[in-house]
């Protein structure tokens, strides 16, 4: 390990590490369920760190926070009831609060030590809670989502961290079923799956219990984010029945609305114009669509 350096080293990454260079340290704890790390770095803001793990900056945060947001969100009218699973940064919240079509957020977050130093750190990302039609739920998201009435969500956002730890039943099948219970007939869902370069076999055992479950459409969609290993992310997004959903001509484009924008700040990365990274599967190997 380099002096001054933080290095992200994880057996779900072998061989590999991103580094950056560390200012200061703002934060050190241990929760019920992971270590909690808030560093300065001196290229990409502030960093919030689970179990060595990077979860977000300040400089590339509205990547993955805008696009598994805004994929699921854009491609249905009129979005009422959403949930969120994970997220306790409150980034994917700041991103349904500018939709004035939704109603109700609940957001079921395990940890309250990630809620509590967001807002103390990262108050641009966690100012996603002040907005009234959200509900912070502090528990298990499969308990949780076991315990909703069926059909209750337009929408599912699930911003997880990796399938080690906490997380781990978050990616397997009977959490998918869940999540295809409690939508509406035509919801859709939006989940972190992880990267094409470093994780095909999760991806592909993800897609295959989808296939299976949500038939309506199943997509896989990837983003840049360049301090996510691999330099990119990417996301589940299925509709539980119903046409093909078609997440590249989204039917709801939130750039529309400009409502959001004074008290939001603009969308920094998400637009309904630029052709986003969808990417189909060619059973059995990934085939990439052009994105751009
Ligand atoms: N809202 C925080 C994002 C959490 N998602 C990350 C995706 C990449 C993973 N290696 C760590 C979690």
């Amino acid at each position: 390990v380099i002096p001054g350096w933080f290095s992200e080293i994880s057996p779900l990454w072998p061989g590999e590490a991103h580094s950056l260079k560390v200012e200061k340290l703002l934060f050190q704890g241990k929760s019920d369920y992971q270590n909690v790390l808030v560093f300065q770095s001196s290229t990409y803001g502030k960093v919030l760190v689970l179990d060595g793990v990077i979860q977000l900056t300040e400089r590339d945060e509205c990547a993955y926070q805008e696009m598994i947001t805004h994929l699921p969100l854009c491609s249905i009218l009129n979005p009422k009831k959403v949930l969120v699973i994970g997220g306790g940064d409150g980034g994917v919240l700041r991103e349904v609060a500018r939709h004035s079509s939704v109603e109700k957020i609940d957001i079921c977050e395990i940890d309250k030590m990630v809620v509590d130093v967001s807002k103390q750190f990262f108050p641009s990302v966690a100012l996603g809670f002040q907005d009234p039609r959200v509900t912070l739920h502090i528990g298990d998201g499969v308990a949780f989502l076991n315990a909703v009435p069926k059909g209750t969500y337009d929408a599912i956002i699930v911003d997880s961290s990796d399938p080690i730890g906490p997380a781990q039943e978050l990616f397997e099948k009977p959490f998918f079923e869940s999540l295809a219970k409690a939508l509406r007939p035509g919801g859709v869902m939006c989940t972190q799956a992880e990267s094409i370069w470093l994780h095909m076999q999760i991806i592909e055992n993800i897609v295959a219990n989808c296939r299976q479950i949500f038939k309506g459409s199943v997509n896989y969609a990837w983003t840049s984010v360049p301090t996510y290993p691999s330099g990119v992310i990417g996301f589940m997004l299925c509709s539980t029945e119903g046409p093909a959903v078609d997440f590249k001509h989204p039917i709801n484009p939130i750039d529309a609305d400009d409502s959001h924008v004074k008290t939001k700040g603009p969308l920094k990365f998400y637009n309904s114009e630029v052709r986003h990274c969808i990417s189909w599967f060619l059973y059995p190997t990934l085939c990439h669509s052009s994105c751009f």
